[in-house]
């Protein structure tokens, strides 16, 4: 028998990372090549937006894909996370050349509890939300805190961009294939501050670390390269990254919903005090999922060097977390 479909909701629907993200989860790469989907898609009240939405919803129309069982434009969240299972929360301003995340924070902080709130009140009890949006692991924050009557273990941000940038770097250096690398994870803030962790990192059960053997290269070209990646890519298309952004995001939902077969994968998701990171704090960490459920891998030991890039994405956080603290 064909499964019943799920509602998959996504703000932001007509901007770039929704044209990349839209089409491949109906086509089923997300939750899987048997699970139906009816969109539930998000913009803003105004013509132009909507009038893009309506263009791409055509084009979603003319892919004819089979999984695809219904499509819903909305410019209301109340209406667009009815009853909603999965939630992509894209929508926000981008960064452009020269702006600061601070700006971001408060041009973002309002749509996050006001989307936090309609959620609150209308989605499905488990629905699973992944925030995107920028400053990703803050609009999270200002989401869960803004959706009481939700578990906050439901509300994620995505760090699964840096994580596969990370994996992308660590392979052109080492020489093997990406796909190979297991236990690689990315701590903290979805920020140059992120500290991409190889430590643990194997590939055949080989330990990455051991095979780089190059601490000068971890500090000074690797962690530098992977943090300011987005920013080489405004520079480089001044545009953000939008085609990798979407693909991680895929791969973060596809991991919660169907399980990471005990791999290791990197989500942004609230602490409950493990490594010492305050309890509520949205922080990446290494996660194993199963079952719909993710669990944070613990008792990896954090040396000297790990403490120090830990501490420093952390104050960034509740820098950030201060900042917002009067809206919520
Ligand atoms: N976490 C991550 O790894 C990454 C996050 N991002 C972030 O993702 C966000 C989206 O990026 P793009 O798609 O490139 O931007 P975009 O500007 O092309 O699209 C954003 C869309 O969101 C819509 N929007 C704005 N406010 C909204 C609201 N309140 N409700 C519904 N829709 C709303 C806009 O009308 C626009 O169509 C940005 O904040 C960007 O910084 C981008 C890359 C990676
Ligand atoms: O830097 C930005 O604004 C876009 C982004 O999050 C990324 O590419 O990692």
């Amino acid at each position: 028998m064909s499964k019943a479909p799920v509602r998959v909701a996504v703000t932001g629907a007509a901007g770039q990372i929704g044209y990349a993200l839209l089409f491949r989860i109906a086509s089923g790469e997300m939750l899987g090549k048997d699970q139906p989907v009816i969109l539930q898609l998000l913009e803003i009240p105004d013509e132009k937006a909507q009038n893009a939405l309506k263009g791409v919803i055509m084009e979603l129309e003319d892919c004819a894909f089979p999984l695809l069982a219904g499509i819903e434009a909305h410019s209301d969240p109340m209406q667009a996370f009815k009853d909603t299972d999965y939630a992509l929360l894209v929508g926000a301003r981008p960064r452009g050349p020269g702006m600061e995340r601070a700006d971001l924070l408060a041009a973002n902080a309002q749509i996050f509890t006001a989307q936090g709130k309609a959620l609150n009140a209308v989605a499905s009890r488990d629905v699973k939300v992944l925030v995107v949006g920028n400053p990703a692991n803050t609009n999270a924050y200002i989401a869960m805190k803004s959706a009481p009557d939700l578990p906050a273990k439901n509300f994620t941000a995505m760090l699964r961009l840096d994580h596969n940038r990370a994996a992308s770097q660590l392979a052109a250096k080492a020489g093997f294939k990406v796909g190979d690398i297991r236990k690689l994870t990315v701590w903290g803030n979805h920020s140059p501050t992120m500290y991409a962790d190889y430590r643990f990192a194997t590939v055949d059960g080989k330990s990455v670390k051991d095979m780089i053997n190059d601490q000068e290269w971890n500090a000074n070209t690797f962690l530098p390269t992977v943090g300011k990646r987005g920013a080489a890519i405004i520079n480089a298309r001044g545009l953000s990254s939008a085609a990798s952004a979407a693909n991680a995001a895929i791969d973060h939902m596809r991991d919660w919903a169907l399980g990471s077969n005990g791999e290791w994968v990197t989500m942004g998701v609230p602490s409950n005090g493990e490594y010492g990171i305050p309890a509520g704090v949205v922080f990446g960490f290494p996660v194993t999922t199963q079952n719909g459920e993710y669990k944070i891998v613990e008792g990896l030991e954090i040396d000297a060097f790990s403490q120090e890039a830990i501490n420093k994405t952390l104050a960034e956080l509740q820098g950030e977390q201060d900042g917002v603290k009067h809206l919520l």
